[in-house]
């Protein structure tokens, strides 16, 4: 095999309570990505579509994780890549880490997976650090693995798969502003106080459980973040109403999606997630904010190959 198609999905980081932890994977929404052997050496990008972003190796994440593979690999060929950018950069949604983590998955399949999913989502995390400034795994964790993700640690990596409960569909709201990752990082405070991380890992412990029983309730009561919420919202015009619209019409629960300024909401069926989709869309189309809205299964399969040859 010497060329493969994939398609590298968005991705929800934090779900709320899980701040750098938590993560699940959308399906109606990614990148596509065409990466192909060459004789020569090296990591290259061949063709950006979509958005405007460097072909410099060492600043577009897809090449950064790359290389991070082809080192350690040290194969006796060179890999191009093809970016067909369908995810805004900046938008809460993963769109740095589906380069990242679809270009190491891809050139994975094309040397005949020579690395588990573990391995992969290490060399990704070097491309997602140069977006966000840190190395954290909540989006390419759910990308490469699938579902829901918890990353448990960091060093030394260790990603744990939750179950995804039957019927759980996802809408986010994307309002066009852009929120960079490494400025939505900044604005955190560094301490927090020991009722709100009280709160947090209990909700977090309670997440968990409920993803494992199925337990919609359970759910809807723990998708709640006393600790970065607060803050980040105030940079997404309109969250608070968004959010109690989405919950008024029966989402077990809503939140900004990594560092925003999407917002995502959780609902236990279709229909219930595409009313959720109309109430924050009534919100945002009465302002000049434009916006886009998806409705997703949640994708417990990750990255896929579209086509090899
Ligand atoms: N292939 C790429 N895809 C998306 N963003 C990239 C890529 N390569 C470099 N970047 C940079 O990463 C930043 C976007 O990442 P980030 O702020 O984390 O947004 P997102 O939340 O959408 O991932 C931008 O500064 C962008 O120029
Ligand atoms: N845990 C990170 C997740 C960032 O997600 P992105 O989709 O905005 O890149 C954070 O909250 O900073």
């Amino acid at each position: 095999m010497n060329q493969i198609k994939i398609f590298s999905p968005a991705t929800v980081a934090n779900v709320s309570c899980g701040f750098d932890v938590l993560g699940f994977c959308l399906d109606t929404i990614g990148d596509d990505m065409v990466i192909r052997k060459t004789t020569e050496k090296g990591i290259r990008i061949s063709k950006i579509v979509g958005a405007d972003l460097p072909f410099e190796a060492d600043k577009n994440v897809a090449s950064v994780s790359a290389l991070a593979l082809y080192n350690d690999a040290q194969p006796d060929c060179g890999f191009e890549i093809d970016i067909y950018k369908n995810i805004k950069p900046g938008s809460g949604i993963g769109s740095s880490s589906a380069s990242a983590s679809g270009s190491v998955f891809a050139i994975n399949e094309l040397l005949g997976r020579p690395y588990n999913k573990t391995q992969l989502t290490q060399f990704a995390m070097k491309g997602e650090a140069i977006a966000s400034g840190c190395e954290h795994a909540d989006n390419i964790a759910p990308g490469i693995f699938g579902g829901f993700t918890l990353v448990k640690s960091t060093t030394p990596l260790q990603v744990l798969q939750l179950p995804t409960p039957d019927n759980l569909y996802a809408t986010i709201i994307h309002p066009q502003i852009e929120i960079k990752t490494s400025e939505a990082r900044a604005i955190l405070p560094k301490n927090i106080p020991l009722q709100n991380a009280i709160t947090q890992w209990s909700n977090v412990g309670s997440l968990v459980h409920a993803l494992h029983t199925n337990d919609y309730k359970l759910l809807s009561d723990s998708l709640n973040d006393v600790v970065v919420e607060p803050y980040r919202s105030q940079l997404i015009p309109h969250f608070d109403v968004v959010k109690a619209e989405a919950i008024k019409v029966g989402a077990l629960g809503a939140g900004i999606s990594g560092s925003g300024p999407s917002i995502f909401a959780l609902s236990k069926s279709k229909i219930t997630a595409e009313a959720v989709a109309e109430a924050m869309q009534n919100i945002y189309s009465k302002t000049d904010i434009s916006f886009n809205t998806y409705v997703s299964k949640i994708n417990t399969e990750g990255i896929r190959v579209m086509k090899n040859e």
